[in-house]
């Protein structure tokens, strides 16, 4: 008998079922649930959750703490019967299937599964075989052949002999992945596969999946760790207080209002190096953060030149994307940050209010007005240093970043065509914008 807490191979014999999919069902997601309910006591632990995942491909659960995710990823490994609602493995509903019929269709690796120090790693991955022979017989070469490869996969092989018990955290993990992939089965679920690892085996191990995914399984896993999630899934399920938040694609999932929604976190949501995948940086919560910039009292009661102010306010002036970048990076550097004037619509506008910013705009094509120049020109005065990015100075902007002394400016990319503008210190890459505004501050603007 498995000595597992949770273990899907503590399953009933019975006659071996057919394990492919019911032609009837073909068109169906691969994975789907629906209206699946949870109560436990009196607390509603997840409410109506529907969610459908195609063959070969990776959803992640994405949530809070105590969001429901561990609770949901049961139910879809069958492990737990929701109060309301169904989850069905290509159309076949798991509460109408024994438990040996489901451990052939769903693997899983559980969070905080406790393993006997009796066991040696081979005996674990031996135990994913379980649903596929009866009781007493020994392994054949076809259980050999699944154990070998999923150690062979896990890099887990080396351990083969050792206890599980004297195993890191890390490498019980991915014993336990192994142990899933041994199961053979067309669907893989995972509750934080990372959960203990290092940055670099959390990435092994999400490419391991990954490879997994493309080779046709179809992979759930709740993942804390929201790049990593992003990076790796094809779509995301957010989930709080037990209800669907969104489902999509993680750029679609992942917005910041979503995330301060969800987690009650102030974000700011940029792309990944390389990719479109979604970067998300959690920012601190600063009381009266963006506050600055409209109002009187903020707006000029601050010795705009003291560095050591806890949030030194700073004005971009700028457009688009990489000036969206600029004030991403300034305000996670802890900078209060205004921006303007900009067009209502713009990248950088909108990148502003997203981390409470307050940009200074005008509607969108109607040129730069006297009482948004006068604003701007009041927050750039009131800044401890002024950004410029590109260079791009509308005419109505130029006041703005005289209002600031050159020696208190940073100028980002290259000067547009015109009077080069004096600063005190130029960059070429948007990821040095906060270096070089500390830099600004503290006076010490050699070699920028
Ligand atoms: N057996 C139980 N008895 C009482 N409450 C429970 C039980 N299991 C789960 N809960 C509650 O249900 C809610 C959801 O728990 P769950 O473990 O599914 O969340 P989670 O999103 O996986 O959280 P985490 O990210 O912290 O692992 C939590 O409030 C939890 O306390």
């Amino acid at each position: 008998m498995s000595r597992f807490h949770e273990s899907r191979t503590e399953v009933e014999a019975e006659p071996d079922a057919d394990t492919t999919a019911d032609p009837d069902h073909a068109d169906q997601p691969h994975l789907e649930a629906t209206d699946v309910t949870v109560t436990i006591g009196d607390a509603t632990v997840l409410e109506g959750v529907d969610l459908a995942v195609e063959a070969g491909s990776f959803l992640g659960v994405v949530g809070p703490n105590g969001a429901g995710k561990t609770t949901l990823l049961r139910a879809l490994r069958g492990s737990l019967t929701p109060d309301r609602g169904h989850v069905r493995v290509a159309g076949e509903d798991l509460t109408t299937l024994s438990a040996r019929a489901t451990a052939r269709r769903v693997a899983s690796v559980p969070q905080d599964t406790v393993l006997s120090f009796d066991f040696t790693v081979e005996q674990v991955v031996e135990m994913g075989r379980t649903p596929h022979r009866s009781r007493f017989a020994t392994p054949d070469a076809a259980d050999r052949e699944a154990v070998d490869d999923a150690m062979a996969t896990t890099d887990t092989a080396r351990f083969a002999d050792r206890s599980v018990g004297t195993l890191s955290g890390g490498e019980r993990q991915r014993v336990l992945l192994a142990r899933a992939l041994a199961q053979e089965t067309p669907v893989l679920v995972l509750d934080e596969p990372t959960g203990s690892l290092d940055v670099n085996h959390a990435v092994e191990t999400l490419e391991l999946v990954r490879g997994l995914v493309e080779a046709g399984k179809t992979v759930v896993a709740a993942i804390h760790d929201l790049n990593l999630a992003a990076r790796y899934c094809d779509e995301l399920l957010l989930l709080a207080d037990g209800r669907v938040r969104s489902v999509g694609t993680p750029e679609t999932v992942l917005s910041q209002a979503a995330l301060r929604d969800a987690f009650d976190a102030r974000t700011f949501v940029t792309e990944q190096p390389g990719s479109t995948a979604p970067l998300v940086t959690a920012l601190p919560e600063t009381p009266g953060h963006g506050s600055a910039a409209g109002d009187d009292d903020s707006a000029t009661s601050d010795d705009g030149s003291d560095p050591g102010m806890e949030h030194p306010p700073i004005h971009v002036v700028g457009t688009g994307r990489r000036a969206a970048t600029v004030v991403s990076v300034l305000a996670a550097a802890g900078f209060d940050v205004s921006v303007g004037v900009v067009p209502a619509g713009d990248a950088a506008a909108e990148r502003a209010r997203e981390v409470d910013a307050d940009p200074v705009c005008v509607p969108s094509f109607s040129g730069i007005t006297g009482a948004a120049a006068a604003t701007a020109r009041e927050r750039a005065d009131a800044a401890a240093a002024l950004v410029l990015v590109d260079a791009d100075v509308a005419d109505g902007n130029r006041p703005i970043v005289e209002a600031v002394a050159p020696d208190r400016r940073v100028v980002v990319g290259e000067p547009a065509d015109g009077e080069p503008i004096a600063a005190a210190a130029r960059i070429d890459h948007l990821d040095d914008v906060a270096d070089a505004v500390r830099a600004v501050l503290a006076g010490e603007t050699d070699g920028w």
